[in-house]
């Protein structure tokens, strides 16, 4: 399994934002972590991320124990966080430069990765703009190709589609699926909006911290809209 999550758990104080949540995810699967506001998307990304640590379970990326290897883990990791980290003043290739420093990737395969990752999220004509000149679709398509600088074998985004419109977010999410099926990355995508999900997908129904469902999205809906089962889920309407 290329991400493995057992038996988190996560509180805030007396407030439980995690209780006992496992699920599994193999190579080159998109998995949507589907939930609504409150059920402990965040919280979790930031225990995936190393941003807090975990109190209770274990998490494995790419088979490297996060708490026993956290720098074998956190290099197979790619993140795209819900708020933008570029550096507004910046061109897309002098981010993307910036970041493969941080990873010890420069010269001549720093420029080869960044033409590589740039070109696959259809963004290799922007190379030389500066970020503030460019769309949101974009600006999260130039983050998702700073993700995968460093080759990670699972991507992570943080509700990676919130603030763009309908056309740029259905590209978006195209875009990303395309990327399991062509390089057999592991993606984890963080939503509350069901329209992101294909059928094929693994879907892992978050809510009150607990996991409600996983498994295949068309098994899950079993020929209900996505919504109708996402409402009669979780009582929140998609
Ligand atoms: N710093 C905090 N202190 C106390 N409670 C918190 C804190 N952060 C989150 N929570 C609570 O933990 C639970 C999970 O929150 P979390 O932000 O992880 O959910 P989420 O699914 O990401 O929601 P959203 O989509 O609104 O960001 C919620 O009940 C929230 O109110």
């Amino acid at each position: 399994m290329s991400l493995l999550v057992s038996d988190l758990s996560f509180s805030y104080g007396s407030k439980t934002a995690l209780d006992g949540v496992s699920f599994s995810v193999g190579r080159g699967q998109f998995a949507a972590l589907l939930g609504p506001n409150g059920a402990g998307k965040s919280t979790l990304f930031s225990l995936l991320t190393r941003l807090f640590v975990t109190q209770g379970g274990a998490i494995s990326i790419a088979g490297h124990d996060l708490k026993a290897a956290p720098l074998a883990a956190m290099a197979d990791l790619g993140v795209v966080f819900q708020q933008t980290t570029l550096d507004l003043d910046l061109t897309v290739r002098q981010n993307l430069r910036y970041f493969a420093a941080l990873h010890g990737i420069s010269g001549r395969d720093a420029d080869n990765r960044i033409d590589t990752a740039l070109d696959r999220l259809g963004m290799a004509e922007r190379a030389g703009e500066k970020a503030r000149g460019l769309n949101g679709g974009h600006r999260r398509r130039t983050e998702i190709a700073r993700a995968l600088l460093h080759d990670p074998k699972v991507l992570l985004l943080d509700e990676p589609t919130v603030g763009l419109d309908a056309p740029t977010r259905a590209g978006l999410t195209r875009h990303i699926h395309d990327l399991c099926t062509e390089t057999g990355v592991t993606v984890l995508w963080a939503t509350h909006l069901t329209d992101e999900v294909l059928d094929t997908d693994q879907v892992i129904l978050l809510h009150r911290g607990k996991v409600l469902a996983d498994g295949q999205c068309g098994n899950l809906r079993n020929k209900r809209p996505l919504p109708d089962y996402f409402a009669q889920m979780t009582g929140a309407p998609a």
